[in-house]
């Protein structure tokens, strides 16, 4: 492990040194607040062993300014002449986590620097099993896309990057058609390798890197594509409607065709919306219109009159 230990006095500082190289570990000395912080930005420090008293900076401010700066726990031992129980209480406060007086005993030391360790690495492993149930809880588990609150995280952002850029940020909403129908003569389950089916049809159509699928609801789903003006979205749901076509997804039970096929609404970030909802408010508008027109083709939002159906 690497032992940050910062003390303004050279004596202690090769003192406390030896004793962290002596437990296999590997000091890195500094002596005050700026080389602290240097060292913390470009290396790794898995325990800091801090002295309290400091010219400049003290050891509490300085603590603070470490908890202030680095959002990742590292574990914080003071080393202090003053044993008060004030000044433990007051370290502990500052963001510190054990205390040590001075003169240090060696194994007091190392028991310490262990312990501090296992917390440190239990935090770390928490961390990323947080990070972990964070991610599953934005995917789908059927079809392993997006969720719908997946969707609305990565939308906002997404809505934000395409204001800065002063970009055009398409959105289409695409829904199967006929997909109860489906269900109730095929049986659920088939229900479900259909939506898996429709999902790796859709997601192999997206282009770059940026662009993403969400299920958004039973059978709808969301594209968002960032950089996307409204013809090229137009383009792009009908290349998805023919994408579909090609897979012949049999569906016996639709009325428009012998296969799978959806509906899309599209929205554009040039046609008025305030906010990512409302985007998605207009293709849910523009996908209505789509249903109501005959199914498995696109419509735009606003532009209703004019929307064109696909060769059946
Ligand atoms: N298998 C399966 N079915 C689902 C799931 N979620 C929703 N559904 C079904 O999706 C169907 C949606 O039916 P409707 O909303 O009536 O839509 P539709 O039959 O596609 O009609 P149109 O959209 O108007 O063409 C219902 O039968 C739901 O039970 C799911 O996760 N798995």
């Amino acid at each position: 492990m690497n032992i940050l230990v910062v003390d303004d006095n050279k004596c202690i500082r090769d003192v406390i040194g030896a004793m962290v190289l002596a437990s296999d570990h590997q000091p890195v000395l500094v002596d005050g607040h700026v080389a602290a912080l240097e060292k913390l930005r470009r290396q790794v420090i898995d325990v800091i062993l801090m002295d309290i008293e400091m010219p400049e900076v003290d050891g509490l401010t300085l603590t603070r300014m470490v908890r202030k700066e680095f959002s990742q726990w590292i574990p914080i031992i003071f080393l202090s002449a003053n044993d008060s129980a004030r000044c433990l209480a007051e370290g502990i406060k500052a963001g510190g986590d054990d205390y040590l007086t001075k003169p240090v005993k060696e194994e007091i030391l190392n028991a310490k620097i262990l312990a501090m360790a296992r917390i440190a690495k239990m935090k770390q492993q928490l961390d990323e099993a947080n990070k972990k149930l964070e991610m599953l809880s934005c995917i789908d588990p059927l079809t392993n896309v997006l969720n719908r609150r997946g969707l609305e995280q990565e939308l906002d952002a997404v809505w934000q990057k395409n204001i800065r850029q002063r970009g055009e940020l398409s959105l289409l909403m695409l829904d199967i058609d006929f997909f109860k129908a489906y269900n109730d003569n095929y049986g659920h389950p088939r229900g479900d390798q259909c939506l898996q089916r429709v999902a790796s049809v859709l997601a192999a159509t997206l282009l770059k890197g940026a662009e993403l699928l969400a299920r958004y609801g039973g059978e709808e789903f969301v594209m968002l594509l960032p950089s996307t003006s409204l013809s090229q979205a137009k383009n792009r749901g009908r290349n998805i409607i023919a994408a579909l076509n090609q897979a012949e997804i049999v569906h016996e039970y639709s009325d428009v065709a012998p296969r799978v096929t959806v509906s899309i609404g599209i929205s554009n970030s040039t046609l008025g919306a305030k906010d990512p909802l409302a985007l998605i408010e207009q293709a849910d508008q523009a996908l209505y219109q789509a249903k109501r027109l005959g199914r498995m083709q696109c419509v735009l939002f606003q532009k209703m009159t004019t929307a064109w159906c696909l060769d059946k």
